[in-house]
């Protein structure tokens, strides 16, 4: 299999199953086996580059197509994609683009589609230009939208939120790869074996356990670590764990995780705990609250994590009110701050979504406040970047009696907004984006 065929069909599933790009394409690539690096590499750099662009390499298909994309067979729409992203953004010859593109459509016994996708990439590798943008100071978010291959609902969001510059940053860093970041609790420790494997790692910019390697795999990282745990992690999830709990470090202490799968800040937070210490993690999804049992189990963290799967959102028997050092409502959201690791999210999400959002946000954190010791602290965090899933959830919140906490000792400031709350941003601090503000329980 080539690095293109692999490439359409993990495109394919994204397109037409729903899937996660990355999860189909890590399986993808299991499952071929001994494909050639390179090939492996052109697939990689094939899905990401295609579902990061693909707003924009629509919008200058368009301009070639007799009829609109949204009614092009699934497959079709894919190669038409694939074909336009090597054209536009690899400078692959023309022929090659556009004849490989074809031959794709036609492996999905889509004969009349080829011909169509034959005529569309014929014209646009005549006239290989994206659709032009307006300029920034005319239509900032359509230039935004356009440049960025963001869909306009969210750049007017975030050209509303934080201007037509950053916005434009944001957008474009959204379109660079994630670094891979890893946190382990003795982080020299780790970087020393790493080094002497000759991985290329650095030390994270904010969060103290961090470390960012470059060029390397998870699997590479695992066999250089020979054993030394550590754990796959954005940074800003690394900066929620500490902004929830921080000052609980080495402490005896109980933590609730009210939405903890797939659990990477519940470990964080039961590493950070002394060893009387214990997390309470609760996930309302049984196969989920499952996995990450287990998974607590193989960190050997069994005995300072203690799963419930319930609806966090509702009263949890068993959990008594007031009776948590610290809790954290790490809530579902839109993802909008993970679009470098998640570029599918451009197009599956819709305007309306950070507003339906709000209301199981606002649910949660309601509900989970009362589980605070008077005193505590309890932390709302996100990974999305819209005003409706973080600055306004804080500002009801506040509406509904919580005070604003400031956060532990120590806390990196470079990472917090003019509100003094958590507001990483991928052009600024080369991590996800993520939002979090912090109350004290009354
Ligand atoms: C953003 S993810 C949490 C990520 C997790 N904190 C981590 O760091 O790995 C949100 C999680 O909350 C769960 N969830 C959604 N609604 C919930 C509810 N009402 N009660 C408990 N868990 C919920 C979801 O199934 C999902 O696993």
């Amino acid at each position: 299999m080539t690095g293109r065929e692999l490439a359409f069909q993990v495109l394919r599933r994204v397109e037409e199953g729903g899937a996660f790009a990355s999860r189909a394409l890590d399986a993808a690539l299991a499952q071929a086996g001994a494909l050639d690096p390179r090939e492996a590499g052109l697939a990689t750099e094939l899905v990401y580059g295609t579902l990061r662009r693909a707003l924009s390499l629509d919008a200058a298909l368009a301009r070639h197509a007799s009829r609109p994309l949204a009614e092009v067979d699934p497959a079709a729409r894919v190669a038409l994609r694939l074909g336009a992203y090597q054209l536009l953004h690899l400078g692959t010859p023309p022929h090659a683009a556009v004849s490989e593109a074809v031959s794709l459509a036609r492996s999905a016994e889509h004969g009349r589609a080829a011909g169509f996708v034959n005529a569309v990439l014929r014209a646009l590798a005549r006239d290989p230009r994206p659709a032009p943008a307006p300029a920034l100071a005319e239509d900032p978010a359509g230039h935004v939208a356009l440049a960025e291959a963001l869909p306009r609902w969210l750049a007017e969001e975030w050209v509303a939120w934080l201007g037509p510059e950053e916005a434009l940053l944001l957008a474009r860093a959204m379109n660079q790869p994630a670094p891979l970041t890893l946190r382990a609790q003795d982080r020299a420790a780790l970087a020393t074996r790493l080094a002497a494997a000759r991985l290329d790692v650095r030390p994270a910019l904010h969060a103290p356990e961090g470390l960012v390697v470059t060029g390397a795999s998870v699997s590479a990282v695992a066999r250089a670590a020979a054993g030394a745990p550590f754990q796959v992690q954005d940074e800003a999830a690394q900066l929620v764990s500490l902004l929830a709990a921080g000052e609980l470090r080495g402490r005896d202490a109980r933590v609730l995780d009210a939405c903890a799968a797939p659990g990477g800040k519940t470990f964080h937070l039961a590493e950070l705990l002394g060893p009387g210490g214990e997390v309470v993690a609760l996930e309302v999804h049984p196969r989920k609250a499952e996995e990450l049992r287990k998974e607590a189990e193989r960190r050997g963290l069994g005995g300072r994590v203690r799963v419930v799967c319930a609806d966090a959102s509702k009263p949890v028997p068993g959990l008594a009110a007031g009776s948590f050092d610290a809790v954290l409502v790490d809530a579902p959201c839109t993802g909008t701050g993970t679009l470098r690791r998640h570029p599918e999210l451009k197009l599956r999400r819709a305007a309306g979504d950070p507003a339906r959002m709000a209301g199981p946000q606002r649910a949660l954190l309601a509900a989970c406040a009362g589980y605070a010791r008077a005193g505590a602290p309890v932390t709302y965090s996100v990974c999305a970047l819209s005003r409706a899933e973080g600055p306004e959830i804080a500002a009801w919140a506040a509406g509904q009696g919580l005070r604003r906490a400031p956060p532990p000792p120590g806390f990196p400031s470079a990472v917090l907004d003019a509100a003094g709350d958590l507001l990483t941003l991928p052009h600024r601090h080369g991590c996800d984006g993520f939002y979090g503000v912090r109350f004290t329980a009354g």
